[in-house]
């Protein structure tokens, strides 16, 4: 059966196909040695620091295939720029653009604009897109493990760090956890979106979290609209959490972040107590 990942990651190889005739990969990796060093996202999201703050990784997210379009972004930099205000310690740009209608021109923007780590989101298969992320200041990638076999696992994951980026490397079933630990993820996000459904199972990511490997930076990723979602992930032990529409479709999206981050705080000074 060929699911709506399937069809997506069709769509991307053909587009990277077209992108790779334009610039050979010579010239990307060339670009990517050129940058100055990639910032140091595992930290930013709270890796190797005692558990106390919820991190917000916030999206700049145009559209999804399950609702179609979300927001009119007429200014991506800006919009980067007021979640980095709100104390948003990554952003994340979705490049994929024929369901998330996203770009490499967006992740410029952001990258120019804001101090904070960039992640290019996308549907990573090949090598060229790490190399092509780095090359335009990204300084995370995300590796979907449902798209990738192993071996293909270990080998982006290694040039991911190679290059000195980190890596999302994001899980949605117990056996995927076990992959993406066994590959050496640093960072690993559990999306409760189904991507076959595209339905949010919450309870999923309670059910995952035991699993982690030993010292990663465990994030939640979707269907968190209010206070209440980031305080479950929270109590469930996410350092962080991924959020796109609610923030693109709020008009005070600095105001949301600070409100997500003060119920993650809450949630996990909780947890800690009760241990
Ligand atoms: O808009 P939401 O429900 O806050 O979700 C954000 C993020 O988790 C979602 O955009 C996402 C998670 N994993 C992905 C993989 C590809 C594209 C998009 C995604």
């Amino acid at each position: 059966m060929s699911t709506v990942l399937d069809e997506i990651i069709a769509g991307v190889r053909e587009d990277l196909a077209a992108r790779e005739r334009l610039v050979p990969a010579a010239e990307v990796a060339r670009a990517a040695a050129a940058r100055p060093a990639a910032l140091d996202a595992w930290a930013a999201l709270g890796g190797g620091a005692p558990a106390g703050d919820l991190r917000v990784i916030a999206e700049v997210k145009r559209r999804s295939p399950s609702k179609g379009a979300l927001a009119d972004i007429a200014d991506p930099a800006a919009l980067a720029a007021q979640y980095e205000r709100g104390g948003a310690s990554v952003i994340s740009v979705l490049t994929e653009q024929r369901r998330f209608g996203g770009s490499i021109e967006d992740l410029d923007a952001v990258r120019a604009a804001v101090s904070i780590p960039v992640l290019r989101k996308d549907f990573t298969v090949e090598e060229y897109q790490i190399t092509e992320a780095r090359a335009h200041g990204a300084d995370l990638v995300l590796l979907i493990v449902a798209a990738l076999d192993d071996a293909r696992l270990a080998g982006l994951l290694a040039l991911t760090h190679e290059l000195g980026m980190n890596a999302l490397v994001e899980t949605h079933t117990e056996e995927e956890v076990d992959r993406a630990a066994a590959a050496g993820a640093r960072i690993v996000g559990v999306n409760v979106r189904n991507l076959k459904t595209l339905e949010i199972h919450r309870d999923v990511f309670g059910a995952l979290a035991g699993r982690m490997p030993e010292g990663a930076v465990i994030v939640g990723e979707s269907g968190v609209r209010g206070p209440d979602d980031v305080a479950h992930f929270a109590r469930h032990g996410a350092g962080a959490v991924l959020v796109g529409e609610a923030l693109v479709t709020d008009g005070d999206p600095r105001a949301r972040i600070e409100e997500f981050k003060s119920a993650g705080a809450a949630a996990i000074a909780e947890r800690l107590s009760a241990h």
